[in-house]
């Protein structure tokens, strides 16, 4: 029986387990807050940030939820970033991506304090995920750590291929999985749009973790019986529902899932785990600005 992991439930175990270091902050007369910057207009943009603030109230972090016009300046966001960087009661700064064309997105990420980067993605933390020293681990791949820990796969000795070499899933995946440290020592593969004979490197595989952002990319033709495979897409694809639109993942789901051992579903796999760790790095970064030693689920 192939194994359907569950991203919800583990995500909810998450949010539990965050319940005694926020209580540890609460009696040190520290509430957590996570400031979220929206610079678009994107439905899928406007409905993960909603979702994120939801979660923070959920588990007792406040939610500062900042718009900026899609039209703006860049410099609005900088100056935005600028004061929320300065500003105590802020311990975590998030800038939902992709910003506007006219807007430099590494610029955007340079400026936001390492310190309250709970994505992860300023270059200075970047450097240190990739040196063995990470101080956030970038949500998504962090989050899929978590739910192959819930699986029971362990993936030290194993081959593990990674579909997709972007920035925010692809290459920090790549790195964790490396690491020499609990959830890493494997294997590792990275496969991109050069690749040539994908399917002879997912065959091979003992874990698949497909984040190229490609719908249903990989199907049970490229797997082997056995494979442990994550579905990092979320790509949504229009049809006549009263949404709008389907969430399809960049696995074909059914194929894949008559060879996997185990598998992730979207929606209800990787999705929901992104944001329990972005909830995760908040309380970390409170406590390491304040100095509160807590147990980190
Ligand atoms: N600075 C920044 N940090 C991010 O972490 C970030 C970002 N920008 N930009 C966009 C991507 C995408 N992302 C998702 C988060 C949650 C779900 C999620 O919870 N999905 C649900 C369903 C959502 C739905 O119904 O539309 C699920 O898969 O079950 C999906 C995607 C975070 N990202």
């Amino acid at each position: 029986m192939t194994e359907i992991i569950d991203g919800n439930e583990v995500a909810q175990e998450i949010r539990d387990g965050l319940g005694d270091a926020i209580a540890t902050l609460e009696d040190a007369g520290v509430t957590p807050a996570l400031a979220t910057v929206l610079m678009s207009d994107d439905p899928a943009s406007e409905t993960y940030v909603s979702m994120k603030q939801d979660d923070c109230e959920e588990v007792g972090i406040e939610a500062l939820d900042i718009e900026i016009s899609p039209d703006a300046d860049a410099q609005e966001l900088y100056d935005t970033i600028d004061e929320l960087n300065g500003d105590e009661a802020v311990n975590g700064v998030l800038v939902q991506m992709p910003v506007p064309d006219h807007v430099d997105d590494r610029a955007v990420l340079r400026n936001i304090d390492p310190a309250k980067d709970v994505d992860g993605f300023h270059p200075e933390n970047v450097g240190r995920l990739v040196a063995g020293n990470a101080r956030f681990k970038p949500c998504t791949p962090h989050g899929i750590q978590k739910l192959l820990d819930a699986a029971g796969v362990d993936p030290e000795g194993k081959d593990a291929v990674v579909v997709g070499r972007s920035e925010i899933v692809g290459k920090p995946m790549a790195n964790l999985l490396l690491q020499k440290d609990e959830g890493g020592n494997a294997t590792v593969t990275v496969c991109h749009s050069r690749t040539d004979d994908m399917a002879a490197k997912t065959r091979d595989a003992d874990i698949v973790i497909a984040a190229a952002g490609v719908p249903e990319l990989i199907d049970g033709e490229m797997l082997t019986e056995g494979t442990t495979v994550i579905d990092v897409g979320v790509n949504r694809v229009e049809t006549d529902t009263e949404k709008g639109y389907e969430l399809v993942g960049d696995v074909d789901f059914e194929s894949a899932k008559a060879k996997a051992s185990a598998i992730t579903p979207v929606p209800g796999g990787v999705g929901p785990m992104t944001r329990a760790m972005l909830l995760y790095n908040t309380v970390k970064a409170t406590a390491q600005q304040h100095g509160v030693d807590v147990d980190l689920p």
